[in-house]
């Protein structure tokens, strides 16, 4: 039995995700975290929310609630969301725990005793008026580059350039647009990364068969322009893990925190710890310390691209740099973007399909289908309500559901809610059972390796198979001149809707468990051996037609739909 540890990249709390963020990282992490579970491999699936830094404080003060409140509330929206779209996590943790309070305060201290952090002091924008320091987004003002008078202190999104605060032009300030700022010393701490360049490189070198999106990424911002830099990882705010070294207080850094970029990847961890003192496990160790037993674990992370330097350089330099060991990631699934009907998903803007409003109109099976089928892996990926029409059509209501649907109607009006006995299987049979098998382990090839879009691919392929013998052997005519060979291909058929049920289950979850539930039966174990798989349902063994399984999407939904979220979500 392998063991995988399986990490989405945590999602920003605040507010409610897109379907973006949840193709490109929490949704392909859940299929590959069920496919493991399904082949019988132990599995440690975590997810977390990412709750410090500017935006979550600027979103509290919207909301008019004290910060630590707002973060414990969404939280719990987010949680229930995920519960929603059948995210099979087994720990949904939060940044803000002790557990990453008290371990982000470890590996700093430990860092620093290694000498891999250096103090500088530098000049910040502060305001009197508002009495504190104004970093990253709490500033913003005319971009320098384009002229956008609307930038952030972070970046531009007229012309996406990172910024400094006190590059902007006429800067002011975003809680009392106060302008009287002045520039002050403060002292910060640095991650020296660039010292780590070449363990860097070389750990990555000995990463075999990552994408290249994965790779590009990092060996980019490895070699480009100066190379490597070393990174603030403080800020001058309130709400955050307090800069401590380990246990102890850090002179001139008394009430400064940890910048969320250096606590968010330290939560995958404390996030296994927050999972055994919630008393859902008794061991995190043996999945993260490879001196407690987790030399045999393999370890992949799922993220958007925007993600990927976090996960392929600073994060490995706080692990690799810690000299401590923390087990480190095997393989890094990286997804290009999924835009909008012609333009971007964008939180700040509310432009597209958030995830509870997606609950709202249809099941989550529908969206994990097109979701995954679609993925961002090659390149951006766009959604339009024609396609997911089409999509959902297509592929669930004609092929699938279909399938199930005319097989077992068609025994329960010939032969009853039980599976028919006599006959044999002939060429045909044998055919089908044979295509079956070859699909399947191309399917199990592509879902090892999380290659998400060629999974569904062959998920569908097999559902064809399965149609398309229903239209050439054609039980319903065989049935009037030889009902004994229709009662063979009738049993055949019905233990085919079982496998489909099991092999499906890590895209379409619920679709999955209905069908089996119909089927009256338990035996959800993965086709190692697929003619004997087809033999789980026996003659005699009785089962219900299912419900709907899944239903077509009509013009005037699609239409309505269309026109609900051409604006913006309020
Ligand atoms: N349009 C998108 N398509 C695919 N993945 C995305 C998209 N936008 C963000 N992601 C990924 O979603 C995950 C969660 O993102 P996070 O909560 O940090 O929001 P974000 O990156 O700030 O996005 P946004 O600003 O659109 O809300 C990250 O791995 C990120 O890379
Ligand atoms: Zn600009």
């Amino acid at each position: 039995m392998a063991r995988h540890l399986i990490t989405s990249a945590i999602p920003y709390i605040n507010g409610i995700k897109h379907l973006g963020n949840l193709v490109g990282s929490q949704l392909p992490a859940d299929l590959f975290a069920r496919y493991q579970r399904a082949r019988g491999n132990e599995v440690l699936f975590l997810c977390a929310t990412d709750e410090h830094g500017t935006p979550a404080e600027l979103a509290a003060a919207k909301a008019g609630k004290p910060v630590a409140e707002y973060c414990t509330e969404m939280h719990e929206v987010q949680a229930q969301i995920a519960e929603g779209f059948r995210l099979s996590f087994d720990h949904f943790g939060r940044s803000s725990s002790p557990q990453n309070h008290k371990l982000t305060q470890h590996f700093a201290g430990v860092l620093a005793d290694r000498g891999l952090i250096r103090e500088v002091v530098e000049t910040q924008m502060y305001s009197p008026t508002d009495g504190r320091f104004l970093p990253d987004r709490y500033i913003e003002g005319t971009c320098p580059n384009c002229g956008f008078e609307d930038a952030r202190g972070d970046q531009c999104d007229n012309c996406t350039k990172q910024l400094d605060p006190v590059d902007l032009i006429n800067p002011r300030s975003v809680i009392s647009g106060a302008t009287d700022l002045e520039m002050r010393e403060t002292k910060h701490l640095y991650l020296r990364q660039s010292t780590m360049k070449d363990e860097l490189e070389k750990w990555i070198d000995t990463r075999e068969g990552w994408p290249v999106l994965t790779t590009s990424i990092a060996k980019k911002w490895l070699n480009d322009g100066d190379g490597l830099q070393d990174r603030g990882i403080t800020r001058d705010l309130d709400w955050g893990i307090p800069v401590k070294r380990g246990e102890e207080d850090w002179p001139g850094m008394e009430g400064k925190v940890f910048y969320v970029w250096f606590d968010a990847p330290i939560e995958y961890i404390a996030c296994a710890q927050e999972w055994v003192d919630a008393g859902k496990g008794s061991d995190w160790q043996r999945w993260w310390r490879t001196d407690k037993g987790a030399e045999d674990v393999t370890y992949t992370q799922f993220m958007g691209k925007d993600n990927v330097p976090f996960h392929t350089l600073s994060f490995p330099a706080t692990i690799l740099g810690s000299g401590e060991p923390w087990k480190l990631v095997d393989y890094i699934k990286s997804f290009n973007y999924l835009n909008y009907d012609g333009g971007q998903f964008s939180t700040s803007r509310g432009r597209g399909v958030f995830m509870d409003q997606a609950l709202e109109i249809l099941p989550a099976d529908y969206w994990r289908w097109w979701l995954l089928s679609h993925a961002p892996e090659s390149s951006d990926a766009e959604f339009t309500w024609e396609n997911f029409q089409s999509s959902v059509n297509k592929d669930l209501a004609d092929v699938l559901g279909n399938f199930a649907s005319r097989v077992t109607k068609f025994c329960r009006s010939k032969f009853g809610e039980v599976v028919p006995e006599g006959g044999s299987y002939g060429p045909r049979e044998e055919q089908l059972i044979a295509d079956l098998t070859a699909k399947i382990r191309e399917y199990e090839g592509f879902m090892a390796h999380a290659e998400v879009r060629k999974s569904a691919t062959a998920l569908r392929a097999a559902w064809v198979l399965g149609n398309e013998y229903l239209q050439e052997a054609a039980p319903w005519s065989t049935f009037k001149t030889d009902p004994e060979t229709a009662a063979a291909q009738i049993r055949l058929a019905l233990n085919v809707i079982r496998l489909y049920a099991v092999i499906s289950a890590p895209f379409v979850p619920d679709a999955s468990a209905q069908l089996l539930t119909a089927l009256n039966t338990q035996d959800d174990s993965w086709p190692d051996d697929v003619p004997a798989a087809l033999e789980s349902l026996p003659a005699g063994h009785g089962f219900a037609v299912p419900k709907v399984t899944f239903r077509k999407i009509t013009d005037a939904e699609r239409e309505e739909w269309q026109a609900r979220f051409a604006g913006k979500r309020d």
